[in-house]
């Protein structure tokens, strides 16, 4: 049978799906998370079998080499006639998918240091996946695509105008999720796929993106993955005197400072313990609890900033690993914000249903899917 192959490297997650290469649902599933971590763990689903298993530590290589040896010994009648990547990094130039010849690859590889969380290890996987199948066609398919036709206000910084033109710019990223929940809104609510709509992408990476009809008016990220909500290992939002601080005062060089604001910072730094939220939820110590109180606030502070530019709320989406499963999380997040028409529905929260809310503004839960996003791609170019 034909398959094609979806790759999703994340910043702690490797995540992978198998479906036909003409039509229907995925034949097999998974994912290896806590890269970066001691302790790695696999997850493969195929029919109706799921085996989880520890791997010990793991880096993205790693991971993808065990994620190939597993397609190959579950799936060995099946042939890969395609393979769809996530790439995190599209710059300016590519709005929607692009099959991923050399001159493509060398463009990409430009956007590395934009992405180092990312795009290092989504390239990685182009060259991986091209020579264990060296006859598939590769689609990249762009996190910053689904935000390409953003406003110029929301595109720009307030430098002088030769920046922008070198591509200075303020791109946004989770587009593929992003991309999957308007989707999804559009098959299950007319109203919200039309209207007015916040949906936070809250992973080991996290953003919003303000949508207005259906596109991205504005979103968190900006020129890399860095601004706008603390994330797991990242920052978010900084004011750049900070900067200038670390490299007067503290003698620290760009080198560092890349480690600093994408490794060391966020709820791992915060929290001086980890940047899994599932772990910091269970620690209770004074740190980890300030570190969840600190993301809870940038997100609703980032939520009115949201429904300013979109002129009011009409739904707002969770969607990520913390966002679909951390009850604690979406419950910190709509406290407090009653002024917007939330409204959360406790019990309906705590059992992850679809709607958890009650007030005039929907607010929703949507697993997000950026593997299918990708396939509809791969199936679009075969
Ligand atoms: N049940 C849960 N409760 C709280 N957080 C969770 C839960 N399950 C997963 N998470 C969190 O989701 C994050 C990983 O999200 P994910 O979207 O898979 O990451 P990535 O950015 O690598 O794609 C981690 O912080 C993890 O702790
Ligand atoms: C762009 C980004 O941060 O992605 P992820 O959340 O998958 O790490
Ligand atoms: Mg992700």
């Amino acid at each position: 049978m034909s398959v094609l192959l979806t790759l999703n490297a994340g910043s702690s997650s490797i995540k992978f799906s198998v479906y036909p290469a003409g039509d229907g649902a995925a034949l097999a599933h998974g994912q290896i998370e806590r890269i970066g971590s001691d302790e790695g763990r696999i997850e493969f689903n195929h029919g109706n079998q799921q085996t989880r298993t520890d791997v010990g530590p793991v880096d993205h290589a790693g991971a993808l080499n065990r994620i190939l040896d597993e397609i190959g010994t579950h799936l060995k009648r099946s042939k890969i006639i395609a393979v769809g990547h996530r790439i995190v990094h599209g710059g300016p130039d590519f709005d929607a998918p692009q099959q991923l010849t050399p001159e493509v690859m060398t463009r990409l590889a430009e956007f590395e240091p934009l992405a180092p969380l990312h795009q290092p290890h989504n390239l990685a996987g182009v060259r991986a996946a091209m020579s264990a199948f060296p006859d598939a066609l590769q689609i990249g398919c762009f996190d910053t695509a689904f935000h390409r036709h953003h406003p110029w206000v929301n595109d720009t910084f307030a430098l002088p105008r030769k920046y922008y033109d070198q591509g200075v710019r303020r791109y946004g990223f989770h587009g593929l999720s992003y991309d999957f929940v308007t989707g999804r809104l559009a098959e299950i609510d007319h109203h919200a796929a039309h209207g007015r709509t916040v949906v936070a992408h809250l992973g080991n990476g996290a953003s919003m993106c303000a949508i207005l009809d259906g596109k991205s008016i504005g979103s968190t990220m900006g020129f890399s993955a860095l601004d706008g909500l603390p994330m797991g290992t990242r920052s978010g939002q900084l004011d750049p005197g900070v900067l200038l601080y670390l490299m007067d005062h503290e003698g620290m060089d760009s080198t560092q400072i890349t480690n600093l604001l994408y490794k060391e910072s966020g709820l791992l730094g915060l929290s001086g313990l980890s940047n899994d939220m599932r772990t910091l939820q269970e620690a209770g110590t004074p740190e980890s609890e300030q570190a969840i109180a600190y993301y809870t606030f940038r997100i609703r502070r980032e939520l009115g900033a949201m429904a300013a530019i979109l002129g009011g709320l009409d739904t707002l989406v969770f969607c990520g690993g913390i966002g679909e499963h951390s009850t604690r999380i979406r419950a910190e997040v709509c406290k407090g914000m009653e002024w917007l028409g939330i409204q959360l529905d406790p019990a309906a929260n705590a059992m992850h249903l679809s709607v958890i809310s009650t007030g005039r503004a929907t607010v929703r839960v949507i697993p997000t899917d950026e593997e299918i996003v990708i396939a509809r791609a791969v199936r679009a170019a075969l």
